[in-house]
C-alpha cells in the first residue's frame, strides 16, 4: 500500500536527503513536552544496538498547551543518500516507558492518526489587523516589548498534490531545510540547532523586508533582531562555548525576501546530551514568540483564534551519537483531513503598521501556496 502522507518522514538540504519509513510513533502531549521527550530520547538511545547510531525524526508543538502531540517518529527503515539501513526498538522497553508517562502514546507508523485538525477560527486580513492591533495596544499598556502574532490559511489538497509540493519546496528553495515529519511540512530557513558531535551552530532570524537596504536601515527592524539574537546568546551562557561572544548580523536572501541573520557556533558544554537538550533551554525564541518571551506566549494564546500546533515549534532529525538539525517550523502547512494548513506570522513591536504586517505574511505563506498550485 501507498505510504500515507502523514507517515512520510524527510530531511533534505541543497539536495542532501535523510528520509525515513514505518516505524514508531511516539506521541507527547501536556506539560513539559519537549524535556519527557528528551528523557525518552536518551533511554531509547542508551540501547541502541544497530548497524548506524539509532535515528529518529521529531516535530514538537509550539507550546505545551497545544492540542497537537509532539511527536518522535523512530523510522523502521532510513536511508540517507546512498546509505540506507533498518532499526529497531525494544518494545518492553516502549511499554515501559509509555507506562510511566501519562502524556505518552506509542503507536506504529500508518495506523489511523486522530486529532490531526487543531481547533479554532482562520483569521484573514480584518482577523489579522486584529491581531496585531492587540499586540499593540498590549506592547503600548507595557505587557512586552515584541510579540510575534501569526495567522492561517488552510488550502484543499490531497496526498499527491502534497507529496508533489515536498518536491517543489525543496528544489525552489536549496538554501531552506526542507521538511515533512507527521504531516508538517515546509522549507524553513531557521535553524534552531546543528550539531555534529560536540559541535553546534544555530541561526537566529529575525526582521524582515523586501530589500537589504531597507532591513539594515530600519532601526527597528535591526533592534527587534538584536532582542532575538541577544535571547539565544543569554540561553546558550552555561549551555556551550560560544566561538564567538558577540557575532554580528548580516542581511540573508530568500527567493521571496530578505532576514536580518545572525549564525552563532561554539562547543556544547556537556557532548553526552542529545541535541533536544539545547532546543529545549532555546525554545520558543523571541523570533517565533517575542519578547519577554513566557509573557508573549501567554498573549499569543490569549490572542490568536487557532492553536498554532506545530507551526514555529521545533522540527527535524537527531541520532543516538548527539548529531542532529532541528529547525524552526515556519514557511510550512500542517496536512489535515482534506487539505494543508498553513501558517505565517511576523514579531510586532511598538510602530508597527498593520498593513504591512499582513503583506508581510502574505509573503511568507507564498512558498506553501506556489508549492501547492494555489
Ligand atoms: C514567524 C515567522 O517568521 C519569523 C519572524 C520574522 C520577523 O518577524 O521578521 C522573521 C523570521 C522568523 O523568525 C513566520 O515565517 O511565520
Amino acid at each position: 500500500m501507498e505510504e500515507a502522507f502523514v507517515d512520510r518522514l524527510g530531511w533534505v538540504r541543497d539536495g542532501a536527503a535523510l528520509t525515513g519509513s514505518g516505524g514508531w510513533r511516539l506521541a507527547f502531549s501536556g506539560r513539559d513536552r519537549l524535556a519527557r521527550m528528551d528523557a525518552v530520547w536518551q533511554r531509547l538511545a542508551d540501547r541502541d544496538r544497530g548497524p548506524a547510531p539509532l535515528t529518529a525524526f521529531l516535530a514538537a508543538t509550539f507550546d505545551d498547551s497545544s492540542a497537537l502531540p509532539s511527536v518522535l517518529r523512530v523510522p523502521r527503515s532510513v536511508r540517507r543518500g546512498e546509505t540506507a539501513w533498518e532499526q529497531a526498538v525494544d518494545a518492553g522497553l516502549l511499554a515501559e516507558l509509555a507506562a510511566a508517562d501519562d502524556g505518552l502514546t506509542v503507536g506504529l507508523a500508518g495506523e489511523e492518526i486522530r486529532g490531526l485538525a487543531a481547533p479554532g477560527e482562520s483569521a484573514g486580513r480584518a482577523g489579522h489587523r486584529r491581531l496585531v492591533e492587540a499586540a499593540l495596544g498590549a506592547i503600548a499598556g507595557g505587557a512586552a516589548d515584541k510579540i510575534v502574532v501569526a495567522r492561517d490559511e488552510y488550502v484543499r489538497a490531497d496526498d499527491a498534490r502534497c507529496a508533489r509540493a515536498l518536491e517543489a519546496l525543496a528544489a525552489s528553495y536549496p538554501q531552506t531545510w526542507t521538511f515533512a515529519v507527521d504531516g508538517l511540512f515546509g522549507a524553513t530557513p531557521e535553524l534552531m540547532i546543528a550539531r555534529q558531535g560536540d559541535r553546534f551552530r544555530t541561526r537566529v532570524l529575525a526582521g524582515t523586508a523586501g530589500d537589504a537596504e531597507t532591513l539594515l536601515g530600519d532601526p527597528r527592524r535591526v533592534a527587534e533582531h538584536r532582542l532575538a539574537a541577544d535571547a539565544v546568546l543569554g540561553e546558550l551562557a552555561g549551555l556551550a562555548v560560544l566561538d564567538d561572544e558577540r557575532p554580528a548580523a548580516y542581511p540573508l536572501q530568500l527567493p521571496n525576501l530578505w532576514h536580518l541573520a545572525t549564525d552563532i557556533s561554539g562547543r556544547v558544554a556537556d557532548p553526552a546530551s542529545s541535541p533536544l537538550r539545547l532546543i529545549t533551554a532555546l525554545h520558543p525564541t523571541p523570533a517565533v514568540a517575542g519578547v519577554p518571551t513566557k509573557r508573549a506566549v501567554e498573549l499569543i494564546n490569549e490572542f490568536e483564534p487557532r492553536d498554532r500546533g506545530r507551526y514555529a515549534g521545533p522540527v527535524g532529525w537527531m541520532d543516538a551519537d548527539g548529531n542532529g538539525e532541528i529547525g524552526l517550523a515556519l514557511r510550512c502547512g500542517q496536512r489535515e483531513p482534506g487539505g494543508v494548513r498553513c501558517y505565517a506570522g511576523g514579531g510586532i513591536v511598538a510602530g508597527a503598521d498593520p498593513e504591512w504586517e499582513y503583506a508581510e505574511t502574505e509573503v511568507k505563506l507564498q512558498p506553501m501556496r506556489r508549492a501547492l498550485g494555489v
